[in-house]
């Protein structure tokens, strides 16, 4: 007869078997350890007892022998103690499980993702086993660690090529000793972290220089132009003045031979024949004279000849000329338009400040800086994404441009950071238009994923000041952009 005690011992020890079971199955699938094996090895050891006390067929219904109260204490003591150590196993196998998971998600952050890596991180996160997912997660370590060292050398390579582009620019100037002064600091550093900044610095550079050029070859085409036109001048006054000798020489020839001509007949009529032959010889000499006036005639009407094809030439050089002049003049234009919102960009706004702040020195007509800034755009790009981030960044520049006078100068500063120019502003009035405009950028009814978003800016704005320069004038604007971001946004403020 089964006694209750030991009936309820027999469930526990089923349940207990069978998470032994578990717990030993997950150790022969990994590298156990020392503590894993004590567990294996008394896990083993109560199968044992169970055995000794159950048969090899154990039927928890037919025990093989009574288990005395003394045995059942202790199957229940290491069953305790059992179900201690797998909670133990569990709590580790998690902990090694997120650190793993942690050490892979580390790594996916690195540029070495692989699907090896992908998949991994899957199954670590759909509770795989980790100690299973430690070798080729080192593997994956390890061959980010390669291509680290790849990397460092293929900037040392970047690094090398970079210097010797250097060496091929031939810029003077400001520009020049500033790609000096990146060359200089190229050939010193040892680490390459700062390698991508100044790739960026040599590119604007060089755009920069392009730029000048680009002013110094149109100023260049402009004079050539002239002195082409100097040239046509002078050109076109010769064959005028050639065509008019021509028709003297050609009137003078006339009358020669007609002279000639009436001698002769007044001669034939004279008796005295001696006097007859020497007329008639001095006659023979004049029309030599005419003879080599006709061949003069016929070299100055080559002459002019080659002076006409000479002018229809210059005429077509000059054509050329201002054609490329006028080609110029457009890329100039292009390099000064930000490409996404079609209004002026930040080079154009600096040509445009300078000239502004020397007419400003010189007049004293008010002049006013605007700095606009788009509010928490960083969040519209999240949310609704960069191509919607675009979208409102080309409609706001509309506004502006809309929204402001044919006279004011509108730039894209960069980012989402637009500058005005306000020309001849009433000082005492420019808070209207500009609070007008904020209402305006406020009310263009964005769409973005079906959804009707507002978006608003913040306005930092300054009139110059006497003492000012340009510098201090940005800066003063920018302090208040910062305080009307400050006072909530969607903000004026003018300091
Ligand atoms: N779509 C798009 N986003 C840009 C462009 N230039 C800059 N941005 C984004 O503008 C955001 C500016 O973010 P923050 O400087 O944090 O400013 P903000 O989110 O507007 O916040 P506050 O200015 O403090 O109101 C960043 O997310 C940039 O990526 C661009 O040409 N297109």
């Amino acid at each position: 007869m089964m006694r209750n005690n030991d009936h309820s011992i027999l469930q526990d020890l089923t349940s207990a078997i069978t998470a032994l079971e578990t717990l030993c199955n997950s150790l022969q699938q990994e590298a156990p350890d020392a503590e894993a094996l004590a567990a294996q090895d008394s896990g083993l050891g109560l199968l044992l007892q169970w055995q000794k006390l159950f048969g090899n067929h154990a039927d928890i219904n037919k025990p093989a022998a009574e288990p005395s109260d003394d045995l059942a204490d202790m199957l229940r003591q290491q069953l305790a103690r059992l179900k201690r150590h797998a909670q133990q196993q569990r709590q580790q196998q998690q902990t090694t499980r997120e650190q793993l998971l942690q050490a892979a998600c580390y790594l996916q952050d690195s540029p070495f993702i692989s699907e090896q890596l992908t998949g991994i991180i899957h199954q670590l996160e759909n509770k795989g086993s980790p100690l299973y997912y430690l070798q080729p997660l080192l593997e994956c370590y390890q061959q980010a660690l390669t291509l680290s060292r790849e990397q460092q050398s293929t900037q040392h390579e970047l690094c090398q090529r970079l210097l010797q582009l250097i060496d091929e620019l031939d810029y003077h100037g400001e520009i020049g000793n500033e790609i000096h002064a990146i060359q200089q600091q190229l050939l010193t550093q040892h680490d390459h972290k700062a390698l991508p900044a100044q790739c960026l610095r040599l590119i604007e550079l060089i755009i920069e220089g392009n730029r000048n050029e680009r002013r110094h070859s149109a100023r260049f085409l402009a004079l050539l132009n002239d002195d082409l036109q100097n040239i046509h001048n002078q050109c076109s006054d010769s064959v005028t003045e050639g065509k008019a000798l021509i028709q003297d020489r050609q009137s003078q020839d006339a009358a020669l031979a007609h002279e000639l001509n009436a001698i002769n007949i007044d001669l034939t009529s004279d008796p005295e024949v001696q006097l007859a032959l020497s007329v008639a010889s001095r006659i023979q000499s004049l029309k030599n004279i005419v003879n080599k006036h006709q061949r003069l005639q016929q070299r100055e009407s080559a002459l002019l000849n080659r002076l006409t094809t000479l002018e229809d030439q210059v005429s077509a050089l000059q054509e050329q000329a201002s054609d490329y002049q006028r080609k110029l003049l457009s890329q100039n234009e292009k390099l000064m338009i930000d490409s996404l919102t079609q209004i002026y960009n930040r080079a154009a706004l600096d040509e445009r400040l300078k000239i502004e702040f020397e007419r400003w020195k010189t007049a004293k007509n008010p002049l006013a800086v605007v700095l606009l800034d788009i509010d928490y755009f960083k969040h519209v790009n999240d949310k609704y994404g960069h191509l919607a981030g675009d979208k409102a960044l080309r409609l706001i520049a509309r506004t502006l441009r809309e929204s402001t006078k044919e006279s004011d100068f509108v730039a894209r500063f960069g980012g989402e950071e637009f500058v005005i120019l306000m020309l001849n502003v009433d000082p005492a009035l420019l808070h209207r238009p500009l609070q007008q405009l904020l209402k305006k950028i406020e009310s263009i009814p964005f769409r973005f994923k079906k959804e009707r978003v507002t978006i608003t800016a913040s306005i930092g704005a300054t009139l110059l000041k006497s003492g000012d320069t340009i510098t201090s004038a940005l800066e003063r604007a920018d302090q208040a952009l910062y305080r009307a971001k400050n006072a909530g946004r969607n903000q004026l403020v003018i300091a």
